[in-house]
């Protein structure tokens, strides 16, 4: 799904109306629909509602649900919040088509800000993607009182105060919403961490805006839906041979450390990979042909950690780094494979710390390979310290176009950077996958999809998308608490068939 900007999306809504046709007001209507719909869905029972309506169309939103809810019998009232005399058309309409006995009263004044203490979900539209500077006045002292409160919040398109394209300071000002109803798309702020609390739980709501539009207007930024997952994903034929899908090397592991190489070869194994290898030291030998008898198993010279490197041309994938530690010797042994590499690989955990500390290895990596850095090895990577999500993204932007590599900025809704600046974040996954050998469950997906021929930018979002989902389904099953990497690469099988579906 493509990503726009709030200009591109105003664009949007012009185009729409102007080339369904439908009138503005119809369109607003439409979206309110759908909105109520979704109320009605999954919020039935929650009888009392009341609204917060700024003056712009995000309010004019708010009004037509308040109609159609309170048709619809629940228990609906409104403010108005006067921050501007400049009041949209369409708001206008839709306050006069309000039911006289839906109560409705005006913020012109601090002292009108009530007093939150009534049972009753909270449905914030003061602004939506309008908002062109921070909350002030007795709309700042709207958002301080709903948030004050400890009423469920349902935010219409956008938190009111979050910029929806770039960085927000204002943090006392943003509404903390539990639930977003976003229009057609998700607004990029609403995919970085520190937004958040202001997020609270993601919906997207479409209300059919032009699709040709949509095709033919550019965007470097995407967000992988299901339907893209599936686009990807190639299902195997009943004659495939184990030949088709590719030969796994996986290189790790080091005293105290054979756990890591360990899962990113099950991972590999579980995505699908023909035939799989693990390269470890001595001390690792003999637990990974115990505990994964599928693989096949190198045994370094070194007992404790890498030395040597292996004759990478016979593999048609490569990942390095689970918990290979960064011994001198073994920085030698990854150098050598890298630079013998001919095909993409894929580089993880002290593989990249090793690269944050030898420049010079850039120029020896192939073209389009993929490194998965967490927040901390990617700031080591660029070597500065980011004060925000946006800067960070940016700089993993221009590292995989100047060094012609894909970078995969892993975290909630993980950023997948590809070399032509496109930006893909993912739509799986949750707080559970946050634990340490999640990283090498996905190494290990990322590089079994290499090795099965998908292309690296398709290996990179398809294996991001499924890491996220099976972490959904041992999540279900064990808690987020509870769920260890273990389980996400056993649940890898219902991700992989939720894709068939
Ligand atoms: N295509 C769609 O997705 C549709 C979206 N709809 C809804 O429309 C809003 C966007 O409506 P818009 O009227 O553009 O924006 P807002 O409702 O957010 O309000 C803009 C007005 O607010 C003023 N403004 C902005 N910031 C402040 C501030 N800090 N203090 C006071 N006033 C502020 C702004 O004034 P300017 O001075 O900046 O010009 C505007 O007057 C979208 O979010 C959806 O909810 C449609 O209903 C359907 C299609
Ligand atoms: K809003």
């Amino acid at each position: 799904m493509k990503l726009f900007t709030t200009q591109q999306i105003r664009d949007w809504d012009i185009y729409t109306i102007k080339n369904e046709p439908i009138d503005s007001i119809d369109l607003m209507e439409r979206a309110a629909n759908r909105l109520t719909d979704w109320y009605y869905e999954n919020c039935e029972r929650y009888t009392d509602i009341t609204f917060f309506c700024g003056v712009g169309n995000n309010g004019g939103d708010g009004l037509v649900m308040a109609r159609l809810l309170h048709l619809l019998h629940f228990n609906v009232k409104c403010y108005i919040v006067h921050f501007s005399d400049k009041i949209s058309e369409d708001f206008k309409q839709n306050l006069s088509r309000l039911p006289k006995n839906v109560p409705c009263y005006d913020i012109k004044e601090d002292s009108d800000v009530p007093v939150i203490n009534d049972e009753t979900v909270l449905v914030d539209c003061i602004f939506g993607s309008g908002l062109s500077r921070p909350p002030k006045g007795i709309t700042q002292k709207t958002i301080i009182e709903i948030n004050r409160s400890n009423n469920p919040v349902i935010a219409i398109d956008i938190a009111s105060g979050l910029y929806a394209d770039h960085y927000s300071t204002h943090f006392q000002t943003i509404i903390e919403a539990d639930i977003t109803l976003t229009l057609e798309v998700p607004k990029l702020a609403m995919l970085f961490p520190e937004n958040d609390k202001n997020v609270g739980e993601l919906n997207i709501i479409p209300i059919d805006l032009s699709k040709k539009f949509k095709e033919e207007t550019p965007s470097n930024y995407f967000f992988t839906t299901h339907k893209n997952a599936q686009e990807i994903y190639r299902p195997r034929k009943r004659f495939d041979h184990k030949g088709k899908f590719g030969n796994l090397l996986i290189v790790g592991g080091s005293k105290g450390m054979i756990g890591a190489v360990q899962l990113a070869t099950k991972a590999g194994l579980r995505a699908g990979a023909g035939k799989t290898t693990a390269l470890v030291p001595a001390c690792g030998y003999e637990i990974i042909q115990a505990t994964i008898p599928e693989a096949m198993c190198i045994s370094d010279p070194s007992r404790n950690h890498i030395v040597a490197s292996t004759l990478v041309s016979k593999y048609s994938a490569i990942g390095i780094g689970p918990g290979i530690g960064q011994h001198e010797q073994t920085q030698k042994a990854v150098r050598s494979i890298i630079e013998d590499a001919e095909k993409p690989i894929v580089l993880d955990a002290d593989a990249l710390n090793m690269l944050s500390e030898n420049d010079e290895w850039w120029s020896l990596i192939p073209e389009n390979s993929i490194l998965t850095p967490h927040l901390g090895e990617f700031e080591r990577l660029a070597g500065i310290q980011f004060i925000n999500s946006f800067d960070r993204l940016e700089a993993a932007s221009k590292m995989a176009k100047e060094h012609n590599v894909i970078i995969v900025l892993k975290g909630a809704n993980t950023a997948i950077c590809l070399p032509n600046g496109q930006i893909h974040f993912n739509s799986t996954g949750n707080a559970g996958l946050a634990k340490g050998g999640s990283g090498d469950a996905l190494l290990g997906i990322i590089s079994s999809l290499l090795a099965q021929k998908y292309k690296p930018y398709e290996a990179a979002i398809l294996g991001v998308y499924l890491h996220g989902k099976a972490g959904d389904y041992a999540s279900a099953d064990k808690g987020f608490e509870s769920m260890v990497a273990s389980d996400v690469i056993e649940s890898l099988g219902k991700a992989f068939f939720e894709l068939l579906k």
